[in-house]
């Protein structure tokens, strides 16, 4: 018998019951339903083709922002049928990417990547899932370590001293200087292997890789996908292979994976290894020869290359250009150095906490032109819901870098270059509000892990240059303007430039520098 009795519930309260489980499941269903007709507003799509012709060739991500304007900063496009969700604030980035990252790391495919065979072993292009994570684990945890980081000094003074002595003796070629640049301290940093010109066959071979891989992540081809066509040809046609190029394009992509990596083997083997990040893992990890683990070294490092050569030459470009448009910044940030450092010597990193401008002037050169103006795209596990809208799975997620950067809430007056945005008004330096590398650098797990490697980079170069060089427009060319080419990765496009050297002395100093 039971101790209490339990009530019995009348007819009216089971009926009532049942009702108000019906009504809350039909609320449900109504609100599920209409939230997933309830796309994020977006430019009217045209049958079949979507909006593909509203996207423009040229600065996509300035007619990003302007319709961010209109629709609100979370926008939806479609493209033959396939949703894109540009996310145009950092609010949005912060609670889809960040806070939600479980659903929205994923890679979209990138075709022309794929089939020449990055995404086998490239984790910048893979799911997001266990492979990715052990393989990312391997380079963040090097290149966010202070040690690390601190151990790659050397490199950076090496490459800048090179830089600013070929800008001496060659002023003209700046362009291909820069690049020159951008490649020795990869190398070196990398694989401990000295660059000496632009000619050098590893600089070569991944020049050629990157210039496929830039095609390869260049909208139209990702979201069109015209190699759809090749990949469907039958083995008679030549399938796959029967692409002009494609044979070039994967030994070219292996020579870069394997051929420095040897080198850095061979030179451990002999005793002979420099520093860098390829042996130091070799000699800490000590893998067998061919096991997963040597490969994962292997692989990690050719990706560091790839991944930090173009945006450092569009970043250095930017910050020339700046200099060039608004030469009261570089006057002053050149009047910096020479009250805290003076000129019988150059800048370095210990001077750093000395030198606010100098710094504000290397975070305003990332935030003016963000050299991946939208980022790398995201995309999207499962459906979700974003405040009452329906964003679909398997949609393309893009933060638009640029247009967060260039958000005049946060940054007034954001065309302008102006590195006082980071300074305090007693011209400490300050950007805990607005730091745009919190956006320059991507989102979420997949942000950039070369961010602090980069931004020390480019803080060097920005302080010894203007230690020692002038930089005005070429005489008698037409003045350049503040005009970026189009591509994953975009930097100025080509403008002619006067560069001269401070003085007598800042020359000395240069070749001084280049010869230690
Ligand atoms: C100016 C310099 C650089 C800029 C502006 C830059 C920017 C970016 C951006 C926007 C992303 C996409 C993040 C996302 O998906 O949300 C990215 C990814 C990545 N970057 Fe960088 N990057 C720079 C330099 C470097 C360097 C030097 C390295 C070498 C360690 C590097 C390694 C990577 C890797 C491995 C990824 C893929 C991350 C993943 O998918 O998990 N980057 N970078």
């Amino acid at each position: 018998m039971a101790l209490i009795d339990t009530p019995r519930a009348s007819p009216t309260f089971v009926a009532s019951a049942l009702l108000l489980v019906l009504v809350s499941a039909a609320v449900q269903y109504w609100s599920r339903s209409r939230a997933r007709s309830k796309l994020p507003p977006g430019p009217t799509p045209l049958p079949i083709i979507g909006n593909i012709l509203d996207i423009p060739r040229n600065n996509p991500w300035q007619t990003f922002a302007e319709w961010g304007k209109i629709y609100g900063d979370v926008i939806h496009l479609q493209v033959f049928g396939k949703s894109i969700i540009l996310l145009n604030s950092a609010e949005a980035t912060n609670d889809l990417l960040e806070g939600r990252f479980g659903i929205y790391s994923d890679r979209p495919a990138f075709p022309l990547i794929d089939l020449v065979g990055h995404s086998k072993w490239n984790f910048g292009f893979m799911p997001y899932g266990q492979l990715w994570r052990s393989q990312r684990r391997l380079l963040q945890e090097k290149y966010t370590n202070q040690a690390f980081l601190r151990s790659v000094e050397p490199s950076h003074r090496m490459v800048v001293a090179r830089y600013l002595q070929n800008l001496l003796r060659d002023p003209e070629g700046v362009f291909e200087h820069i690049q020159l640049r951008a490649g020795q301290l990869i190398m070196d940093v990398t694989y401990g292997v000295t660059v000496e010109d632009a000619m050098d066959p590893f600089v070569q071979t991944a020049q050629h890789v990157m210039d496929v891989v830039a095609v390869g992540l260049s909208p139209p081809l990702w979201l069109l996908n015209p190699l759809a066509i090749v990949q469907g040809l039958p083995s008679w046609m030549g399938g796959q292979t029967a692409l002009p190029g494609l044979q070039r394009w994967r030994s070219d992509l292996e020579d870069m994976r394997c051929k420095p990596f040897a080198q850095v083997k061979e030179s451990l083997a002999k005793g002979t290894a420099r520093t860098s990040y390829a042996a130091t893992l070799l000699q800490e990890m000590a893998p067998e020869d061919g096991s997963e683990v040597e490969n994962t070294i292997r692989d990690t490092a050719t990706l560091a290359y790839g991944a930090g050569f173009d945006t450092a030459v569009s970043n250095a470009e930017s910050f020339l250009l700046a200099m060039i448009l608004y030469p009261e910044i570089q006057k002053k940030g050149q009047e910096e150095i020479d009250r805290v450092v003076g000129s019988h010597r150059l800048p370095d990193y210990s001077d750093k906490d000395s030198l606010p401008y100098i710094t504000a002037m290397m975070k305003e050169t990332f935030r003016w032109h963000p050299p991946a103006p939208t980022g790398i795209p995201h995309k999207l596990r499962s459906d979700d819901v974003y405040k009452g809208m329906h964003i679909p799975g398997g949609a393309i997620v893009m933060g638009n870098v640029w247009g967060i950067c260039h958000d005049p809430e946060r940054y007034p007056d954001p065309m302008t270059y102006n590195p006082e945005r980071f300074l305090r008004e007693d011209g400490t330096f300050d950007c805990s509000t607005n730091d745009p590398s919190r956006f320059v650098f991507g989102f979420g797990r997949r942000v950039c892990p070369g961010k602090y490697f980069s931004e020390d980079s480019s803080w060097l170069m920005i302080a010894q240059f203007l230690a020692t060089f002038n930089i005005t427009a070429a005489t008698g060319e037409p003045f350049p303007t503040a005009e970026f080419l189009p591509g994953g990765v975009s930097r100025p496009k080509k403008f002619k430039s006067t560069i001269t050297p401070r003085s007598k002395a800042a020359a000395e100093l240069v070749e001084h520098a280049a010869r230690d």
